[in-house]
């Protein structure tokens, strides 16, 4: 296996396993897809949607045990939302941050396998370059300490933008569902904002630098339902500029706000397909299990 799609993030020590190619790992994984023909069917229904992220045979480890991603293969469709659910500890967060190369930033980690953006191996660009274009949202809103005006403009700033500072700050306050309520105050402190508002300030920011994916590792759980409605109205919103993956522990978020749902379990894709075939059809029984509450 070439080394680029072996890559041992966050060690010293260099992967020299090949990603799994056994057959037991094959046999699970084309048991865990047997939607593809749903979703085929789904899709000529919507209308086909190109493919946005492709990850194939994704496994991830941290340190030496803990065996976080097992053979992942999976397609995000563009202009859709995602909803990545499971029970806690299933290894959603580990795959989101698999989508921009968070991971690598925590030590001792390895990762093999292929994450392909646009069509180009991501583990082969420039971690940077990969940031850039794919916004993060984090679960906890995390401003800087700076204004709210400051804190869309950043990031653009630092890759150089030479526009209109203020139409920018502007088209991206409204984006986000923002502008009418900070209009006033774009040069007041971003902790001044409430929690909802400051997470709403966080996809502004995001949105500045132009990405064409946003990914949001559970964007509503510090947030009261009211902060809540008004963030997934904004996701809605955002869904056709952009491609979105969400993680979330609200399967009602997840019916609400996404187009597909992946459904993960120790590590593994069980299932994913349309949002409300995996809840009202799923076709496994683990699936079923988890979205009628039975676990989880
Ligand atoms: N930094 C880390 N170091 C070591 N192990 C980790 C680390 N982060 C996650 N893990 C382990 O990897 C597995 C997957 O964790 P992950 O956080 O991706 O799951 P999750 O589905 O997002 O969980 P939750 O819903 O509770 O946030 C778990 O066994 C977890 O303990």
């Amino acid at each position: 296996m070439a080394s680029a799609d072996s890559s041992n993030v966050g060690s010293s020590t260099q992967a020299n396993t090949a990603p799994s190619t056994n057959s037991t790992a094959d046999a699970q994984q084309a048991d865990a897809t047997p939607t593809a023909a749903g979703r085929a069917g789904d899709a000529a229904s919507e209308g086909e949607a190109e493919t946005k992220i492709a990850v194939s045979n994704l496994n991830f480890w941290y340190g030496d045990d803990t065996h976080a991603l097992q053979d992942i293969t999976m397609d995000v469709k563009a202009n859709r939302v995602t909803a990545l659910i499971g029970p806690s500890g299933c290894g959603k967060s580990t795959l989101i941050r698999c989508f921009n190369r968070m991971n690598e930033l925590i030590p001792n980690t390895t990762l093999e396998g292929r994450v392909h953006v646009n069509g180009q191996n991501i583990y082969q660009a420039d971690p940077v370059a990969v940031r850039r274009h794919i916004g993060m949202v984090f679960q906890k809103p995390n401003p800087f300490p700076k204004t709210i005006y400051k804190n869309v403009i950043w990031g653009a700033r630092i890759n150089g933008y030479t526009g209109d500072e203020d139409a920018l700050v502007e088209r991206c306050l409204r984006q986000a569902a923002l502008w009418d309520e900070v209009k006033d105050s774009l040069h007041g402190s971003a902790y001044n904002l409430s929690g909802g508002q400051q997470q709403r300030l966080c996809i502004a920011r995001a949105l500045a630098v132009e990405p064409d994916i946003l990914l949001m590792d559970e964007p509503t759980s510090a947030l009261d339902p009211v902060a809540t409605g008004k963030f997934e109205d904004t996701i809605s919103e955002l869904r056709s500029e952009y491609t979105i993956v969400v993680v979330t522990h609200s399967m009602q978020q997840a019916s609400r706000v996404s187009d597909e749902t992946v459904f993960l379990y120790m590590g593994r894709l069980i299932e994913m397909g349309a949002t409300e075939q995996v809840f009202t059809r799923p076709q496994k029984e683990r699936t079923e299990a988890y979205v009628t509450g039975r676990f989880g």
